[in-house]
């Protein structure tokens, strides 16, 4: 499902006007889908709608209006003067017919619900002033608030806090939601978020051809290799994660069984001699093979088969994992990079982005902020927005780049950015992010293209932690992924 940047919603709009509709009719839908949700409180809730004077507001003056006409008791503030009001607002405001309060000088009610229209995609530099104090009031009344569009000081193309936010409970928009409504901290303060179809039809999106979208399986379900009926292991790849020494052997199970687990035909836990016993221990159907620093490596790098590499988790950050990963990068396999392989490279950053420029094989990179800040430092500088310095950071590299958090942003170098949505909070446990490099590198393996791979092993990490629920240790994931991989299948169009 696509995401709209609030100025391709703006042309979404003007595209509808250009083709079927009015700006009226537009206001009217848009308020009505406000209204319809404020009606889900009891009869007689007082309800305090406050207005700007943009076409956010024209949505409060729309549906302050309808709420009436249904019997509810309303009250409207507006901010600034109604001279202000043009166009479909000022007739909206026309419609109303009824006392317009000083919104900076009315009082709060003590119950009922506010709906906020001040602000929305309008929004262009930070809320201060006296607005900034209306919306502290707002937030410190412990009314339940429905926002506009957008939380009245969240920025829809980023989520971003712009000075300061507005507090919702639920939030209504409009044909699509907004890449706002999904990244922190933008997210937290939409509540619940329901879109509304305005009568917009889906082939202006074919005009805007948007370039963000929410990680769903629509996205990437059309590629996912599920498994076909004459298929055999030898066509599902073989994946190799690189393992650390006796010390820190089990971040490489856990890749490599979440990598067995999402269809790669083979997987191998390449290991340090001084690691062997235990990995043999500890694998059955996962191979085990030697691998002692760079040279031992090279050695597996001859059988063309291993066609996917995992390299990184509980690697050290050093000169001989440096040397690991160019090694692997120069191979033409497919490789992803986590973890110790990522920092081994923040004090070589320009030899590191050459490196994977020059890559010959599709390569996904999955840092955390602080792993990006370390060795993306210039990028992470010079955009403050996440969905921006996953871009930039693709774009620099030419890699795909998985942005790690609970708002999971996977960027490709042409441009494409998926944000997560399906990831709960227990997925922030030791050895996760070992599990999702271990679903990347076993996609890639199946040579699924490595935007895709990676976002489809970001929402499969998510659906297998929702699956299991509250308890989670990173262990538990590999087995729940027949689960979400059951749940993906079943959404497969037939
Ligand atoms: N035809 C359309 O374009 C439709 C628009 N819709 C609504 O229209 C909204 C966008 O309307 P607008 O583009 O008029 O924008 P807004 O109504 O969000 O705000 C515009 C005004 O806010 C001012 N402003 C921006 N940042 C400010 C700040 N920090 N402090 C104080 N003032 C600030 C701007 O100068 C401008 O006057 C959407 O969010 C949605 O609610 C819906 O009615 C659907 C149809
Ligand atoms: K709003």
């Amino acid at each position: 499902m696509e995401l709209l940047t609030p100025s391709e919603m703006a042309d979404a709009d003007r595209l509808a006007i250009a083709e079927a509709t009015t700006a009226d009719q537009l206001l009217e839908r848009a308020g009505r889908a406000v209204a319809d949700v404020a009606a889900r409180h009891p009869f007689n809730t007082p309800i305090l709608v406050l207005c700007g004077t943009g076409l956010n507001g024209g949505d409060g003056f729309v549906a302050a209006r309808i709420l009436r006409e249904r019997g509810y008791r309303v009250r409207l503030g507006l901010l600034g003067p109604a001279s202000a009001l043009g166009g479909e607002v000022a007739y909206a405001a026309e419609k109303w017919g009824q006392p317009v309060e000083n919104a900076l000088a009315l009082s709060f009610p003590r119950e009922g619900i506010i709906i906020d229209a001040l602000l929305g995609a309008g929004l262009s530099r930070d809320i201060g002033g006296t607005l900034a104090g209306l919306v502290e009031r707002i937030n410190a009344s412990g009314l339940q608030v429905i926002a506009v569009d957008l939380p009245s000081g969240i920025d829809g193309a980023t989520g971003q806090i712009r000075g300061v936010a507005v507090k919702a409970r639920e939030t209504v928009t409009f044909f699509r939601r907004k890449p706002g409504h999904l990244l922190l901290p933008g997210k937290l303060n939409c509540g619940a978020v329901r879109v509304a179809d305005i009568g917009i039809a889906d082939n202006v999106l074919a005009t805007i051809r948007p370039r963000t979208f929410v990680n769903q399986p629509d996205l990437w379900q059309p590629g996912f290799p599920h498994p076909e009926p004459a298929g055999h292991k030898y066509a599902r790849g073989h994946l190799v994660v690189l393992s650390a020494g006796i010390e820190g052997t089990g971040a490489a199970r856990l890749a490599a069984k979440a990598g067995l687990r999402v269809g790669a035909g083979l997987v191998t836990v390449a290991s340090p001699s001084d690691a062997l016993a235990i990995h043999a221990a500890s694998l059955d159907a996962i191979m085990v093979r030697r691998c002692d620093g760079p040279e031992g490596l090279a050695v597996l790098l001859e059988d063309a088969r291993r066609n996917a590499f995992v390299v990184g988790p509980a690697l050290p950050p050093d000169e001989e994992t440096r040397a690991k990963v160019d090694l692997v990068l120069s191979s033409s396999r497919a490789v992803l990079i986590d973890a110790g392989a990522l920092s081994a490279f923040a004090a070589e950053r320009i030899h590191f982005i050459a490196t994977l420029r020059a890559a010959l094989g599709p390569v996904v990179l999955t840092p955390h902020e602080g792993e990006f800040a370390r060795v993306f430092d210039d990028i992470a500088g010079k955009h403050a927005a996440k969905l921006d310095r996953a871009r930039a950071a693709a774009e620099a590299t030419g890699a795909v780049i998985v942005l790690k958090g609970a708002d999971t942003v996977i960027a490709a170098p042409d441009g494409r950015a998926a944000i997560n949505a399906n990831a709960p909070p227990t997925l922030a446990t030791a050895g996760s992010g070992d599990v999702l490099s271990g679903l990347i590198g076993g996609l890639l393996a199946q040579s699924m293209p490595a935007f895709e791979a990676a976002s489809a092993a970001v929402w499969l990490h998510g659906e297998a932690a929702n699956l299991f629920g509250p308890g989670l240790t990173a262990d538990d994931l590999p087995a729940m992924l027949p689960k979400a991989l059951a749940a993906l299948a079943s959404l497969r169009p037939s």
